[in-house]
């Protein structure tokens, strides 16, 4: 097996039919390491949240393959795409859809303990990740008792709770301060570089994204590189 954990190649989306048809992605192709960190930086409406939904297998791609740490997707049915998604990919998203009547540490325990990690485990495990992201203390606390940028170290740690070797970010600073934002964009790389995951994370913010490995844009359904 490569060392690419992401691989989307060929890839071909669009939504609606007809004179209403929006081509998003045309023939993407993009290859994520283990331990890279790879920004997508592009307008809004050129497609990087469908890029994301396809790479994370939250959406199916028209054509193409999605090819994750050694596994083509395309053929695998729907439990098969559940199971590789909750045992292998982590996903950030904007607003951090912590469940509002938990604590940060269930919502963090949650993942191991659906994938049948003893209690024990799934807590030890929470309380590590949150501890790493500086949240720590705030381990009782429910969503919202907690800061923008608490909430989103939460969901990154919820994101990490199965050790995933894909994460995938979408604009997981979008609504926070730019102070904020480094804090919360620098705990989510060093948490990456820690597990070795490959990421793909879109952002507006330049900063940011000279933070990455590697950026790329998306021109015409394309996957390009570029230098911000
Ligand atoms: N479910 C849908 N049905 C129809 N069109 C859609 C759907 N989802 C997205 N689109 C369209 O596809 C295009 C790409 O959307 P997408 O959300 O991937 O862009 P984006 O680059 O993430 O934008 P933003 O930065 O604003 O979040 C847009 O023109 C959008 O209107």
């Amino acid at each position: 097996m490569s060392d690419a954990h992401l691989v989307l190649e060929g890839v071909k989306h669009s939504y609606g039919e007809g004179d209403k048809a929006v081509h998003v992605l045309e023939d993407a192709y993009l290859s994520v390491k283990s331990g890279e960190i790879v920004a997508i930086v592009a307008p809004s409406g050129a497609g990087k949240s469908t890029l994301l939904h396809i790479g994370g297998l939250l959406e199916r791609p028209q054509a193409g393959e999605v090819t994750i740490c050694g596994t083509p997707t395309m053929g695998l049915g729907e439990r098969g795409r559940t199971l590789m998604r909750r045992d292998t990919i982590g996903y950030v998203y904007q607003f951090h859809n912590l469940l509002p009547e938990f604590s940060a540490l269930e919502n963090v325990a949650m993942p191991q303990l659906i994938s049948g990690y003893t209690s024990n485990s799934a807590q030890n495990r929470a309380q590590t990740l949150l501890d790493m992201l500086n949240v720590g203390p705030r381990a009782l606390h429910r969503p919202a008792e907690l800061s923008g940028g608490e909430q989103q170290r939460v969901a990154i740690a919820r994101a990490a709770a199965n050790h995933p070797r894909v994460i995938l970010a979408d604009e997981p600073t979008g609504n926070l301060d730019p102070e904020t934002s480094d804090l919360v964009f620098k705990a989510l790389a060093g948490l990456i570089r820690e597990e070795g995951a490959a990421a793909l994370i879109a952002t507006h913010n330049h900063d940011l994204a000279r933070k990455a490995d590697r950026i790329v844009t998306l021109r015409r359904g394309r996957v390009e590189p570029i230098t911000l």
